[in-house]
């Protein structure tokens, strides 16, 4: 046939473009981001620096690390009464939708929306990292009827992150968690968002646009949704034998587990997951909520037993969040929150070396009607 024959459904393990961002080396079990191995660095770094590898190419110094958060919380603030926009939303809006409806909306005040050269786009993500802290976490609450937080200019990037979800100032020890988790989260190759993202932008369209997309995409239980969806679980299950029997009649009825499988480590342990177990196990212990750590592990086992599969990040990520007091429906937002990151390194890449995205089709329809 002709060079267009091969299918693959939902392109499972099709090589869709070049980059120098990031890759799941599922045999060497290592999730490379620039030449970097994202738990390696996620034991000794923070998110900040995390945001300096993948817009600018380098791990800071202390000094550069110190002003690229200085950048950061200049750009908290939001356009003048950008709020009375979630005001107007029916109250059950769900956080991710009043964020896509967000940075949809901030694309009008950008005056370099036209610029596709990377230092721009650079400067554009670290705008929206900031921005979207603020949008995820304020959102809630005028959602809620409750009052905007105010971002803290003296607490570091995560540490007012975390404040503005709770309105508490988080310890030393809640911080370091939160961050960890937007690290775990903040990069990981070609999922379906960054794709999306990816996809959107080889039009030339703007980063607002891709990003609007890939909220949209991120949405979904397939994908960030999961981690919402696990917490439900764990919450309706109660006990470890109470979830034991939840899981077991759920997969009686066929339905798929959230949290559990992966396109690419369907057979082993997400590492990340791995890294977010030992952060619940600690914070159990911190919390006095051993129980929870125990019901995880209870679904762990019953998974591997009766389908082979493992956790992916969303499986721990979702307890940790619950043990750090933040609302079940924050977390997919707060997972956007943090590959913002990602999506925004992998936008400015797309357009330093487009290549329109336009495949083609197996057509199984039929042919030689006449009307
Ligand atoms: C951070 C993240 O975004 S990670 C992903 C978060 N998503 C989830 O946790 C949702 C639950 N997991 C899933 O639905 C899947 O594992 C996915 C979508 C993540 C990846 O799946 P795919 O590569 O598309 O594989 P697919 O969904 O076809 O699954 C292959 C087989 O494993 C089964 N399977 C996969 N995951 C699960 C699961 N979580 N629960 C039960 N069965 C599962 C499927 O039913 C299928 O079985 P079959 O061959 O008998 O029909
Ligand atoms: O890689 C994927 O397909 C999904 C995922 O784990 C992520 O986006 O972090």
């Amino acid at each position: 046939m002709t060079k267009y024959s091969t299918y693959t459904p939902g392109l499972d393990g099709v090589v869709a473009t070049e980059t120098e961002l990031s890759y799941l080396d599922v045999d060497a079990e290592e999730i490379v981001i620039r030449g970097y191995e994202l738990i390696e660095l996620a034991n000794s770094k923070e998110y900040i620096d995390l945001v300096q590898l993948l817009l600018r190419g380098s791990l800071p110094d202390e000094q550069e690390r110190n002003s690229l958060e200085e950048e950061m919380k200049k750009e908290y603030t939001l356009p003048d009464s950008f709020f009375s926009l979630f005001k107007k939303l029916p109250e059950d809006t769900h956080p991710m939708d009043a964020l896509r409806t967000g940075i949809s909306a901030l694309a009008g005040y950008d005056k370099d929306i036209d610029k596709r050269q990377e230092d721009t786009i650079n400067n554009i993500a670290v705008k929206l990292l900031a921005k979207i802290s603020n949008i995820v976490a304020n959102s809630y609450h005028i959602l809620h009827k409750e009052s905007a937080i105010e971002p803290k200019k003296e607490l570091s990037y995560s540490a007012n992150f975390l404040y503005m979800i709770t309105g508490k100032e988080p310890t030393t020890r809640e911080v370091a968690y939160f961050d960890q988790s937007l690290m775990m989260y903040s990069e990981h190759e070609m999922p379906n968002s960054t794709f999306t993202a990816r996809v959107i932008a080889s039009t030339n369209a703007d980063i607002y646009g891709a990003l609007t997309g890939a909220v949209a995409s991120l949405k979904g239980n397939l994908h960030g949704g999961a981690n919402e969806a696990v917490m439900q679980m764990l919450v309706e299950g109660k006990t470890s034998e109470g979830f034991r029997l939840l899981l077991y009649d759920k997969l009686n009825r066929k339905e798929k587990i959230m949290g559990f499988g992966h396109r690419v480590y369907m057979k082993k342990m997400d590492p990340r997951a791995a890294l977010m177990k030992e952060s619940l196990r600690e914070l159990s212990v911190d919390k006095n909520r051993e129980d929870l750590f125990e019901m995880c592990e209870v679904g762990e086992s019953v998974m591997k037993e009766e389908k082979g599969l493992y956790p992916n990040l969303d499986y721990y990520a979702a307890p940790v969040y619950y043990l750090l007091g933040i609302p079940i429906d924050l977390y997919t937002p707060i997972f956007f929150a943090a590959r913002t990151l990602g999506l925004c390194a992998h936008v400015a890449e797309q357009y330093n070396t487009n290549k329109l995205f336009r495949p083609r089709v197996l057509y199984t329809g039929p042919r030689n009607l006449h009307p």
